[in-house]
């Protein structure tokens, strides 16, 4: 243990950062460890599930590490989302190009506001656009916004406006807005990489399809955590 621990501390000396990985729940904190055996300066969280408690979770995890003097240099929401059809097929693979809050707002006669147009927040946080391009391409993931949503859509008709406001998200789950939000209040960047378990649309519990898209975010982070480990901030 002592070793690992001296590990992280070289890492983030040489100023590459340590990286915090918040998962949903514990099979998916479970599936992304298995392929970061020996810790590497990765460690891997259950934050909860919905963006309140994930945003909860994330800023006490960095601040107890910042306060330990070992900062994290880079923050992952991950775990399983559902997809939109055709782009994202289930058991594929999404990297967020942008991390979208998408019910964050106010319904009107004339339709949903976002509330950085009701005059204050934001809805979106950008993930490093050259660390996006290289984890894609190292895990064969397709890259689009993926959304965050509080409710797990369950209509045609609702996956269908989301798809008009957001005309690139390829993904919707629930805690990648809320993870990014604690990241970026410390100012550390983040990214989103969601394994497809289910398509966004009519309810359907039958078609979810959980451990695949779990074995989806062990093969991904497989192929992807050397890219982590060796991104530095100011590579982007
Ligand atoms: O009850 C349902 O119909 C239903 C359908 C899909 C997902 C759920 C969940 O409660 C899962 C929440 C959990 O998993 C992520 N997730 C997975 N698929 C989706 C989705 O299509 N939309 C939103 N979130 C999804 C989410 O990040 C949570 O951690 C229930």
């Amino acid at each position: 243990m002592e070793l690992q621990a001296q590990e992280g501390r070289l890492i983030a000396a040489a100023g590459l950062g340590r990286v915090l990985v918040a998962t949903a729940v514990p099979v998916e904190r479970d599936a992304v460890a298995r392929a970061c055996p020996g810790d590497l300066g990765i460690e891997v969280i259950a934050a909860g599930v919905g963006p309140a408690l994930a945003a909860a979770s994330t800023a006490s995890a960095l601040t107890a590490a910042a306060l330990r003097g070992e900062p994290y240099g880079l923050v992952v929401s991950a775990g399983i989302g559902g997809g939109f059809q055709p782009e994202a097929p289930v058991g594929s693979l999404v990297v967020a190009d942008g991390i979208v809050a998408a019910d964050l707002g106010a319904e009107t006669e004339d339709g949903f506001v976002p509330v950085n147009e009701l005059g204050f927040g934001t809805v979106r946080h950008q993930p490093p656009v050259d660390l996006v391009r290289r984890v894609a391409g190292a895990a064969g993931a397709r890259t689009g916004a993926v959304l965050t949503v509080s409710t797990v859509t369950g209509t045609a008709a609702r996956a269908a406006a989301l798809r008009e406001r957001h005309p690139t998200a390829l993904a919707e789950a629930m805690e990648g807005f809320g993870v990014a939000e604690a990241a970026t209040a410390q100012g550390v960047p983040v990214l989103e990489i969601r394994a497809i378990s289910n398509p966004v649309g009519p309810r359907d519990r039958a078609a979810w399809r959980i451990p695949e898209a779990l074995t989806a975010l062990t093969e991904g982070f497989g192929k992807l955590t050397p890219v982590l480990e060796s991104w530095n901030r100011h590579d982007s």
